[in-house]
């Protein structure tokens, strides 16, 4: 991408993630995925670089530029590995974003450095086993109890779940106000009734911990409430805007890392007496693959730049995590094919990319869903 489109700011965020990903998360992204783990000294060097950070003020110990910085940033550390543009855009976007937004001075207090230093990770529990895309119809209940809020339910898909110190928790406050019953809670992961259940067996980004999570009469203090009081569907909505351009980014970033390994192969994989990028339909593939990164990377920096510009940005956001999560899987698909059989074996990182981009396509919000916030945006749009 032309250098021209950006600050020197957001350019040197993007270059030091750059630097950071090819140095000390790709090397060691195969090993982590074997183990399950990304190793907790890496975690904690992106906080001290501030990659943990990057949607929180200065003022709260956090890194923020903007957007667009955020965006590279998790392009960057994606191409590394994929697991842990998992892990930063779920922590950035969704773990200190309601807080940044909704939380009151004491809790932001109590939180934010340590989330934005990386020294606590964040995670974000609204999906249920029964309430996936439909989001409102959860059951996991909150009851204020002797001045505390006792949470009783069942989480499921949780990134970070296993890592978190910090959960953002929805639940049902008042069931008969159906969506406007829903209330978010902050729930520090060590409370006695918070309980990692598993950590799920999934085809890709498998050093990123994915868990179901009981709450078993977990009790949390009353000043635990985040925002008010019926207004957790908005708070879980307004935060997955900014997560869905961070899963864009991802996206993007598995994409890219499939893109330069297959550029590098078929500049030095000779058949029929010549590189194979030589070869017509190899060079179509590459440039196919080329225009569509592109083309995701701008949609993904226009949300970005109306989410920095404080403009409303849903049907962007939506677009951008749409396009880049099914291009992603068309990219990484494309490399394995021009692999060949090698693209095939784990010995060469474009099937981890392929398994690693999948997700990409359902986790917060599935395609399905994506096209029905664009095409609900369509009845405002002047024509
Ligand atoms: C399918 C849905 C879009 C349906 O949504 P609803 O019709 O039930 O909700 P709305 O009436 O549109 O909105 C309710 C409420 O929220 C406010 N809102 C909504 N969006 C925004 C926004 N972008 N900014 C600000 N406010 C917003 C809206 O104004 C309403 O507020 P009031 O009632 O007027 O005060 C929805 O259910 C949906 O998006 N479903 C998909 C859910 C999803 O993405 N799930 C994935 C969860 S995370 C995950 O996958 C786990 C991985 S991880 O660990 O991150």
């Amino acid at each position: 991408m032309n250098d021209l489109e950006f600050t020197e700011e957001q350019r040197m965020i993007r270059d030091m993630a750059h630097d950071f990903a090819q140095r000390e998360i790709a090397p060691r992204a195969a090993a982590w995925e074997k183990a399950g783990w990304i190793d907790d000294a890496l975690i904690a060097q992106m906080g001290e670089l501030g990659l943990l950070g990057m949607v929180v003020p200065e003022e709260w110990g956090g890194s923020y530029i903007d957007y667009v910085a955020y965006a590279l940033a998790v392009e960057e550390v994606s191409a590394g590995d994929g697991a842990l543009g998992a892990l930063m855009s779920v922590h950035n976007s969704v773990g200190c974003g309601p807080l940044l937004n909704y939380g009151t001075q004491a809790q932001k207090e109590a939180w934010l450095p340590v989330l934005a230093g990386g020294r606590a990770i964040g995670c974000f529990c609204l999906t249920e086993p029964q309430a996936g895309s439909e989001a409102h119809n959860l059951r996991t209940r909150a009851e204020l109890k002797d001045g505390h809020w006792v949470l009783n339910g069942a989480k499921q898909f949780v990134t970070n779940g296993k890592r978190a110190k910090l959960a953002i928790v929805f639940a049902v406050t008042d069931p008969e106000l159906g969506k406007k019953g829903l209330s978010a809670f902050l729930v520090p992961t060590d409370t006695p009734g918070f309980v990692v259940e598993r950590a799920e067996h999934k085809m890709g980004l498998r050093a990123s911990d994915t868990c179901a999570i009981a709450l078993d009469d977990c009790r949390i203090p009353q000043e635990n409430l985040l925002g008010e009081r019926g207004k957790g569907l908005a708070i879980a909505l307004s935060n997955l805007e900014g997560g869905r351009i961070g899963i864009a980014a991802q996206a993007l970033g598995i994409a890219r890392a499939a893109f330069d390994a297959a550029l590098r192969y078929a500049r030095e994989r000779v058949q029929f007496g010549k590189p194979i990028i030589e070869h017509q339909s190899i060079a179509n593939l590459l440039a196919d693959m080329h225009t569509r990164l592109n083309a995701a990377r701008l949609l993904t920096l226009h949300a970005a730049r109306l989410k920095s510009a404080g403009l409303p940005c849903l049907s962007e956001a939506s677009q951008a995590k749409l396009f880049a999560s099914e291009m992603a899987e068309q990219v990484c698909s494309s490399a394995i094919q021009i692999h060949g059989g090698y693209g095939y074996l784990e010995d060469y990182p474009v099937e981890r990319y392929y398994r690693d981009a999948r997700i990409t396509q359902i986790y917060e919000g599935t395609s399905e869903i994506q096209r029905m916030l664009i095409a609900r945006e369509l009845g405002n749009y002047g024509v």
